[in-house]
């Protein structure tokens, strides 16, 4: 069973701190910034590799310190993502987190991590998060893959129909899902 709880996080309202600069930490910025490029985000690395350091050029509100990281980065962050290829810093980020009750991910270390990254579906408005509860990042990759083909891009123009119709509906809650489950019987295809 997986019991892990997904949640959907405004990146532009909490600020996220990403430890490391190689190809790994780029792959979680990307990860990050195409969901919301007015993310808010600090990132610390050592060294920045020179790619990552030229896409950062298009984000002026992302602040990149090449440096080592320090505890003082911990300051007002509430979630902390770790790309480095350093053991001992990776444990040192674990307890420092913890101390500061900010939420942890460590790329590829499941053992130290608050909270995994999922593949990501995306479609306007529909997101779809996939985890395979670790087993297997790859297939999660391809079953994102699979739901991007299988999804209609009318699927966008259905929630925004979907949205106008909400606002219009007048009555109480019980009387407008009534009437929104009746609506969507069809699209659905089945009863609910
Ligand atoms: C637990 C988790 C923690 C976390 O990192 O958050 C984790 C852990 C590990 N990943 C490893 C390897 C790979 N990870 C990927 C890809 C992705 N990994 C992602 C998430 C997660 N990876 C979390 C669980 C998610 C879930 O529940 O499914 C995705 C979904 C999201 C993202 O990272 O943005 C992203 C797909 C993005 C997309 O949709 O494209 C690929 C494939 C590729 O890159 O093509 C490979 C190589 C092939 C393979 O191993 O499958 C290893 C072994 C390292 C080693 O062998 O040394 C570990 C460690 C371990 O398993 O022990
Ligand atoms: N590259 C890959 O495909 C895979 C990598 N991994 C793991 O992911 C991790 C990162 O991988 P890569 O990005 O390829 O490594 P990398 O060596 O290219 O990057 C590591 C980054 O961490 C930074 N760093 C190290 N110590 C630091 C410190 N004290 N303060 C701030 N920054 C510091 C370095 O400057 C560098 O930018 C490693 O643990 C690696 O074992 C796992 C699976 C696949």
């Amino acid at each position: 069973m997986n019991q892990l709880f997904p949640i959907f996080i405004k990146l532009n309202q909490i600020h996220t701190l990403l430890v490391g600069g190689g190809k790994v930490a780029l792959e979680k910025f990307e990860a990050l910034a195409s969901n919301d490029n007015a993310l808010n985000l600090t990132i610390v690395a050592k060294e920045i590799i020179p790619e990552f350091a030229q896409l950062l050029k298009e984000y002026p509100q992302i602040d990149l310190y090449v440096r080592p990281f320090a505890s003082e980065d911990m300051i007002n962050k509430q979630l902390v993502i770790a790309a480095t290829n350093n053991m001992e810093l990776n444990e040192q980020l674990r307890n420092l987190t913890r101390q500061n009750n900010i939420l942890f991910n460590a790329a590829d270390k499941p053992e130290l991590c608050d909270f995994y990254l999922g593949s990501i579906v995306k479609k306007g408005n529909l997101k779809i998060a996939i985890s395979t509860n670790g087993k297997s990042p790859t297939i999660a990759k391809r079953l994102k893959e699979l739901l991007n083909d299988l999804l209609p891009e009318e699927i966008d123009e259905t929630l925004s129909l979907m949205s106008t119709y909400r606002d219009q509906l007048k009555g109480d809650f019980e009387f407008k899902v009534k009437k929104l489950n009746e609506h969507t019987k069809d699209i659905l295809g089945h009863e609910r």
